[in-house]
């Protein structure tokens, strides 16, 4: 039994939606499908999910706009009918429920926030059920709350509860192809809670883990995924096999082709992913597994995320004072502020952060109270970084991979603010100006993966 999930991009037109109805029915085995919002059908497109968020902010705020944003939202779903010569009887079921998560109670703005933010995925699986059994396949949609999706009550960053999957288990029982809304659950009280954006994938991993599938499909715009962002460099190497620790690693750093929290539910499971392409399914795309026999040179792929900063601070003798480090990060969990990583030397250190945490009044308190409660010599915040993420689980057996990525950025003139090499062993950092990130990925591309192919080749 194989769960697939599908993208935005995959969903975003009828035609999209034709090709998604031959792939699911090309292979017996694929029995759960799950869907996300329409996503973008050109770059400057906005994906459902987008509107809606609007949509509910719109009627939040009571502005005289209000009803055109339910328009556009229903638009979308008018569009991808008629393209798939549905009846009207859907759209009008999409509408009836979209109105009735606009009109409920508002008191509580997130989670208002959230039912609606559900409609887009929820409606599209009905969509999809409805032009399933239109082509004649026996098919229908399932609510994950009557399904027993159970998440936590975290607005926009939902996590699934242990028992989830039990009752998620016996979906297999069921006949005909399953259409599964991606995104969202039902906390225990029966509210609707989101997971973080792009989290249809969350969903498939999900149900992949409760079926105990033989594989997670996840079908994309891609043929594979590739070493590196393929808007940075064109036409970048493709990964024919990663491991779930090189995914994880690189999508939590920039590979937004996967969700990094939906690798764990398929890797607690021991279940493979298989990420390929809704526009080409013949190419066999990238195989996401627990160990890996290819090992083509220590690096796997490159990945880079921006809005970063540091918080430096040194202070002589730090090395001899006990708790010096809790004291700074308990600081920080005051704030409910979280890190990223803790580059330390003798007498100082940085903690880099997501600067969209901070604003001047946080930054502030922070400054003030590194000062005065750990009497800091020096503190200071320094924005806009980027972080570049070297990974490969062949990096362990292979020496000299810092040196030659210090160097290829040293030869492109990109100054490094930051090296860690973390304990996880399959990745190196780099910190770099966000001014100098696609230089700098460039660089690292250009040295692992063209260069280092030339130098075999010869
Ligand atoms: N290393 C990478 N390999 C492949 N795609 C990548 C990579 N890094 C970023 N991407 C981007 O991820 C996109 C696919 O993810 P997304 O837009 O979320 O798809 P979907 O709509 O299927 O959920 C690609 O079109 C590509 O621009
Ligand atoms: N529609 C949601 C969830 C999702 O997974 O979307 P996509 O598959 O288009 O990344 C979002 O935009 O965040």
């Amino acid at each position: 039994m194989k769960v697939v999930k599908f993208g935005g991009s995959s969903l975003a037109s009828g035609e999209q939606i034709r090709k998604v109805f031959d792939i699911v029915m090309a292979d017996s085995e694929r029995k759960i499908v799950v869907v996300s919002a329409p996503g973008k059908r050109y770059a400057d497109d906005i994906k459902v999910t987008d509107l809606l968020i609007q949509c509910a902010e719109a009627f939040l705020e009571d502005k005289a706009s209000k009803e055109l944003e339910v328009e556009l939202v229903l638009q979308r779903y008018q569009i991808i009918t008629d393209e798939l010569s549905l009846t009207s009887d859907i759209v009008n079921q999409i509408k009836r429920n979209l109105l009735a998560a606009l009109n409920r109670d508002q008191t509580d703005r997130a989670q208002y926030i959230e039912a609606v933010k559900a409609c887009g995925e929820d409606g599209l699986a009905q969509l999809v059920a409805a032009y399933f059994s239109f082509r004649g396949a026996k098919a229908h949609y399932v609510n994950p709350r009557e399904a027993g999706l159970i998440v936590t009550s975290e607005p926009g960053n939902a996590q699934v509860l242990p028992e989830s999957f039990a009752h998620l288990n016996r979906l297999k029982e069921r006949p005909g192809i399953i259409i599964f809304p991606g995104f969202f659950g039902y906390s225990q009280s029966g509210e609707v809670f989101t997971f973080s954006r792009s989290g249809s994938d969350i969903t498939g991993s999900i149900l992949a883990n409760a079926i105990q599938a033989d594989l997670y499909e996840n079908f994309t715009d891609v043929d594979a995924v590739y070493s590196v962002n393929p808007n940075f460099v064109e036409e970048p190497k493709e990964i024919k096999e990663l491991t779930y620790r090189e995914m994880r690693e690189l999508s939590y750093a920039g590979f937004t082709v996967f969700h990094d929290e939906a690798l764990i539910p398929a890797f607690r499971a021991g279940i493979p992913v298989q990420v390929k392409n809704t526009n080409n399914p013949q190419a066999p795309g990238t195989r996401i597994v627990s160990t890996r026999e290819n090992a083509n040179g220590p690096v796997v792929g490159i990945a880079s995320d921006n809005g970063f900063c540091s918080l430096y601070m040194s202070k002589y003798l730090m090395n001899r004072e006990v708790g010096f480090g809790r004291k700074v990060l308990n600081i920080l969990e005051d704030l409910k502020i979280t890190y990223e990583h803790v580059p330390s030397g003798i007498d100082d250190m940085s903690v880099v952060l997501r600067q969209d945490q901070l604003n001047p009044e946080v930054e502030q308190e922070i400054l003030t109270r590194l000062k005065q409660e750990l009497a800091v010599d020096e503190v200071k915040i320094e924005y806009d970084l980027a972080l570049l993420m070297v990974v490969g689980e062949g990096m362990r057996r292979n020496v000299g991979t810092t040196a030659r990525a210090s160097k290829a950025l040293a030869d492109a003139e990109v100054n490094i603010e930051m090296i860690n090499q973390g304990s996880s062993e399959v990745s190196m950092m780099f910190g770099v100006k966000v001014i100098e990130e696609k230089r700098a990925v460039k660089a690292l591309y250009e040295e692992f993966f063209v260069r280092s192919e030339y130098i075999t080749l010869r």
